[in-house]
Formats: C-alpha cells, sequence, structure tokens
C-alpha cells in the first residue's frame, strides 16, 4: 500500500517557492490499477516522480507498505527503485541498444544478477510482452506499440512490485492504445502488481482503472471506485473530463433539453441489467411516453454500463420513476 500523508511539492523557480502540489492525503492499495487525471500542469507527474522519489518532497511523508520512504539514504534508494518500474510517453529506450539489451539494461545496472538470470529473465519477459521475434532489433526498427512494450518488459525487469505509467498511451494510436492497455491489465491480474497510470484521457481510465483522482492546480479534487467518479461526477473538472471522452457538447446538451417537451431524466444501468428491456415495461406500466435525448453503451473496466438521457411525456411519471428505481437503476432529474 502506498499512503500519502498530507504530501506537498513546491519548486524553486527564481528564488521563489512555487506550489505544484498542495497537502494532499490519500492510499493506494496493493493490487489495484489507480489512474491519475488532469489537464496539463495539474500536477499528475509531480505526484507520481514523488512516490519513486525523483522528486523529493517538501513536506508530508510517503509510506509504502509500512515504511516512510521518504527519509532513505543512498544505498536505500537504489533498492527501492528497483522495486519501482516506470513507462514513459516517449518510450525512453536507448537507440543503439537492441530490445535484448534495453530490457536487460536495469539488471545489469543494479549489479546483482549474474549472466544466466539477466537472459533468463529477458526471454520471459519478451514473451509475456509478445516480442520474442523482435529480440535482435533497433528501437528504430520498432513501431510505437512494439516500443512501449520493450518500454514495459524494461520496467518489469527487476521483478517490481509498483509500476508508474506516465502518459504511456498519449503517442499511441487508438488501437495500439487498446492492446496496450490491454497488456497493463493482463500484467495488474497476472503479477499482481500495483500500476499507478496518468492520463489526461478519461477513456483510458474507464478500460483499465479501478480507482481514479482527478486532480486540478495542484490538487485532489475527486476521488473514488472509477464507476462512481465517472457515472456520477460531482466536480466541474471530473464533468468536463467525463464529457469530453463521451464527445458530449456540453452547450449543445443544454439546447437540446431547452427543445425537448416534459421532464428529462438521466438514467445509469450498471451491470447486467443493461441489457434488460426495462423501458418498454415501465412504459407500459406507467402510461408514460419517451423519447431518447442521447444515450450509450460500453465497459467500465469488465462492467457494461449503460447512460441515457430520456424526456418523459405525459402519464403517471411517479409510477415510472419508482419502476425504474426498483430496477436499481440510478435516476437523476435534469430539468
Ligand atoms: N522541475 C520543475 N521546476 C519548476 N516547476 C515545475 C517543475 N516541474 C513541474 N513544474 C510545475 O509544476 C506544475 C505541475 O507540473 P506537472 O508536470 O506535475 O503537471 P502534469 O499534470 O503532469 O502536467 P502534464 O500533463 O503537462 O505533464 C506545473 O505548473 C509545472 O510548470
Amino acid at each position: 500500500m502506498i499512503v500519502f500523508d498530507q504530501i506537498e511539492k513546491s519548486y524553486r523557480v527564481g528564488g521563489k517557492a512555487i506550489p505544484a502540489l498542495h497537502p494532499t492525503s490519500f492510499a493506494i492499495e496493493t493490487g489495484e490499477v489507480f489512474g491519475i487525471v488532469g489537464h496539463s500542469g495539474a500536477g499528475k507527474s509531480t505526484l507520481v516522480r514523488l512516490i519513486n522519489l525523483l522528486e523529493h518532497p517538501t513536506g508530508g511523508s510517503i509510506k509504502i507498505d509500512g515504511e516512510d520512504v521518504t527519509h532513505y539514504n543512498a544505498a536505500q534508494l537504489r533498492a527501492f527503485r528497483r522495486n519501482v518500474g516506470m513507462i514513459f510517453q516517449h518510450f525512453n529506450l536507448l537507440s543503439s541498444k537492441t530490445v535484448n539489451d534495453n530490457i536487460a539494461f536495469p539488471m545489469k545496472l543494479a549489479g546483482i544478477y549474474t549472466k544466466t538470470e539477466i537472459q533468463q529473465r529477458v526471454a520471459e519477459l519478451l514473451e509475456l510482452v509478445s516480442l520474442s521475434e523482435h529480440a535482435t532489433k533497433f528501437p528504430s526498427q520498432l513501431s510505437g506499440g512494439q516500443k512501449q512494450r520493450v518500454g514495459i518488459a524494461r520496467a518489469l525487469a527487476c521483478r517490481p512490485t509498483i509500476l508508474l505509467c506516465d502518459e504511456a498511451t498519449s503517442a499511441l494510436d487508438p488501437q495500439t492504445t487498446q492492446s496496450v492497455l490491454k497488456l497493463l491489465a493482463d500484467i495488474n491480474r497476472e503479477l499482481g502488481l500495483t500500476i499507478v497510470l496518468i492520463t489526461h484521457e478519461m477513456d483510458v481510465v474507464r478500460r483499465v482503472c479501478d480507482r481514479v483522482a482527478v486532480m486540478d492546480a495542484g490538487r485532489v479534487v475527486e476521488m473514488g471506485p472509477v464507476s462512481d467518479v465517472f457515472l456520477h461526477p460531482q466536480h466541474p473538472t471530473t464533468r468536463d473530463f467525463v464529457f469530453e471522452s463521451e464527445n458530449v457538447d456540453s452547450l449543445e446538451l443544454q439546447q437540446d433539453f431547452k427543445k425537448a417537451k416534459g421532464r428529462i431524466l438521466r438514467l445509469t444501468f450498471k451491470g447486467e441489467s443493461t441489457y434488460d428491456p426495462l423501458l418498454g415495461s415501465v412504459a407500459r406500466k406507467s402510461g408514460v411516453d419517451f423519447s431518447i435525448i442521447s444515450g450509450r453503451i460500453d465497459h467500465i473496466k469488465d462492467t457494461p454500463y449503460g447512460q441515457l438521457t430520456l424526456a418523459l411525456v405525459g402519464g403517471d411519471l411517479a409510477v415510472a420513476m419508482a419502476a425504474l428505481e426498483a430496477a436499481d437503476v440510478h435516476v437523476e432529474v435534469m430539468n
């Protein structure tokens, strides 16, 4: 478990201390995929770089599995950093080294592994990231997705228990993003690794994370299970991210609300009930008619969900709402 206790970070710029992270306390559970989402400059990288002490906090403490890591000496820090792998937006591979040697590099640097151990581990990792056939290639001979797979294999070389991902898919096309996210999810499941993932895309969070923290101007403004934060965003920054990921223009939606007749409800379905033919039976039971203003059915990690915005007219609205709520549908009245 990673516990931040009143952790803060200021950078000195022109002799002045500029806060990048205001005092923040929360915990990341062992084995979870934890997302940190925020606009550029929100403080995401700062927070993540504090975990492996690439940046030193200006206040507060970070405890990892009960140990305060902020007071480690140089030798403790070297050992600790082997326990925390990191992957980057632009891969940061060594261009003069082959795939094999890139993956072996952190093990060689650690100076505690035999040649055979390194060879065995690299072969194992090449298989894990499906790059065995590319072992002798150089980074310039690989696609973006393949480069990130090398980055992932290299980050896992010393068998870390924490993997930090700094905008790991931001330089990749949507299809490659999907396959890299799937690989991260498999690694999390199979190796039990804790993954902390920074992104500016809520869609990445939706696909792979268990919980998420939303950051704005150096503060965590909202945090919780992805399904809660994604389906019922509270903070305006979170709402912006969710609307952005759903390609919803909130102004356009407000216009649609004005045009629609009747009471506007936003319904949220979760789990298998997403596929139930509920609306027809509610309409028959209550006598209401409805028109669909917007709708989406998708997945949060492996759980299906649906969100529908409906305009309801006629019939008995109270009966309709009671029937929806009885079927575990979350109902929000929009006007
Ligand atoms: N080394 C540094 N020196 C001075 N200021 C810094 C330094 N690193 C970051 N900052 C400032 O701290 C704030 C937070 O930066 P940070 O990189 O953590 O944000 P971010 O959310 O990761 O942004 P991005 O998505 O653009 O990477 C910004 O205002 C940034 O200018």
